[in-house]
């Protein structure tokens, strides 16, 4: 097994600094603007975006790098667009030259930050090494002040080798009570937030302080001890966003397993930590109607290492791991099931009996 020490390095300060940008973009103002998709991306998306794919360029400029966002609205002549990218370049160097290790001594131009935006437009693939960068996963959560996390993850020949996960709204501490979901005042005035989670293959699961200086150790983490027997006293995440995952289904398999308590809503990877933490034991993703929309690899890569490398099992809705070595999605798996590795096989049953009632049982 290869030591990713270099790479795991260069993605943590990566990371930290792009969720820096992002929280200073929570802080004062959050421009944004609807894709093509009708799915919203601020000006938060692109900055972290383009501050990541700057610094893996620096060091690992043969790598490439499969990341959700790409610069073409940051090109158009549209004075909305014009002042969404004059802000983007500020932020990026602010980013890039703040104090740190790869701090930048001068600011990049225009070009180059459209550059590094558009090195995230790899197809992906099973062969070599490719990044995979989700620069605010859960936009909608940041647009709320919500949860929402920075997401890079390495690949090597298709399975997923390093994640790091920046959550700038999620306590310091598991045990802290977390947010009122959607309260952005109590987001923005509150210190103990902000957590960079990282695992690596076979190295087990960590978390640091986002505001810690880099030499900062690594505190290990475990998914929560829970056995079969003790399942009905389990709680479970699950999407804020009832069009993300079926909350129907979700509620008929946490009856199937006796659990009384109501599912956490989180958005973004926030779930995966975490579950991976202890501070939460299930985390449930099943397909919405007749499930044909396809899952990105940047939404799952960096937390299934860290739910993996904790002490949990990740699959799709059938059990099957999660394959992240066929292009940009994972269009060979239905759904997510992320839990502690001792019960994750009965909450699969649960799944399929709850597909089955609904007459889903194919997907
Ligand atoms: N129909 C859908 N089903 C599942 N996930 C979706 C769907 N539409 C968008 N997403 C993605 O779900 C992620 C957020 O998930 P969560 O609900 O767990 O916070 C986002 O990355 C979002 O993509 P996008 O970034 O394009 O908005
Ligand atoms: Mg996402
Ligand atoms: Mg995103
Ligand atoms: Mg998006």
């Amino acid at each position: 097994m290869s030591d990713y020490r270099k790479e795991q390095e260069v993605a943590i300060e990566a990371v930290r600094r792009a969720s820096l940008i992002t929280q200073k973009v929570l802080q004062t103002s959050i421009s944004s603007l609807t894709k093509s998709d009708k799915s919203p991306v601020t000006v938060g998306d692109f900055s972290a975006q383009a501050i990541i794919n700057a610094i893996l360029a620096k060091h690992f400029s043969d790598d490439k790098i499969v990341g959700e966002e790409d610069a073409d609205d940051l090109r158009s002549k549209d004075a909305d667009k014009v002042a969404l990218k004059e802000k983007v370049i500020g932020l990026v160097n602010e980013g890039l030259m703040a104090e740190g290790a790869d701090q930048l001594e001068k600011p990049l131009s225009e070009t180059e930050i459209l550059e590094a935006i558009d090195k995230g437009n790899c197809q992906g693939g099973v062969k070599g090494r490719m990044w995979t960068l989700d620069p605010i996963d859960g936009t909608k959560g940041f647009l709320r002040g919500g949860q929402y996390a920075v997401c890079l993850a390495l690949i090597v020949d298709g399975e997923v080798r390093l994640g790091v996960m920046g959550c700038p709204n999620l306590p310091i501490d598991k045990s802290a009570k977390k947010p009122q979901e959607g309260n952005l005042d109590e987001v923005k005035q509150r210190d103990d937030l902000g957590v960079i989670f990282v695992a690596s293959e076979g190295k087990g699961a960590f978390q640091r302080p986002l505001h810690a200086t880099s030499s900062t150790q690594l505190t290990p983490i475990k998914t929560r001890e829970i056995t079969p027997e003790i399942l009905s006293k389990a709680s479970f995440c699950e999407s804020v966003e009832a069009g993300h995952s079926s909350q129907g289904t979700n509620a008929k398999i946490a009856e199937f397993l006796g659990i009384s308590s109501p599912s956490v809503r989180m958005d973004s990877q926030a779930k995966y930590a975490s579950v991976a933490r202890g501070d939460g034991d299930i985390y449930l993703r099943l397909p919405v109607g007749d499930g044909s929309y396809q899952e990105k690899i940047w939404d799952h890569a960096a937390g299934c290492l860290i739910v993996t490398e904790a002490g949990g099992k990740v699959s799709d809705a059938k059990g099957r791991p999660l394959d992240f070595s066929i292009g940009r999605t994972l269009k060979n798996n239905k759904g997510v099931v992320a839990a502690h590795a001792s019960v994750h096989a009965k909450v699969i049953e649960a799944v399929r009996k709850a597909l089955e009632e609904e007459g889903r049982g194919h997907l």
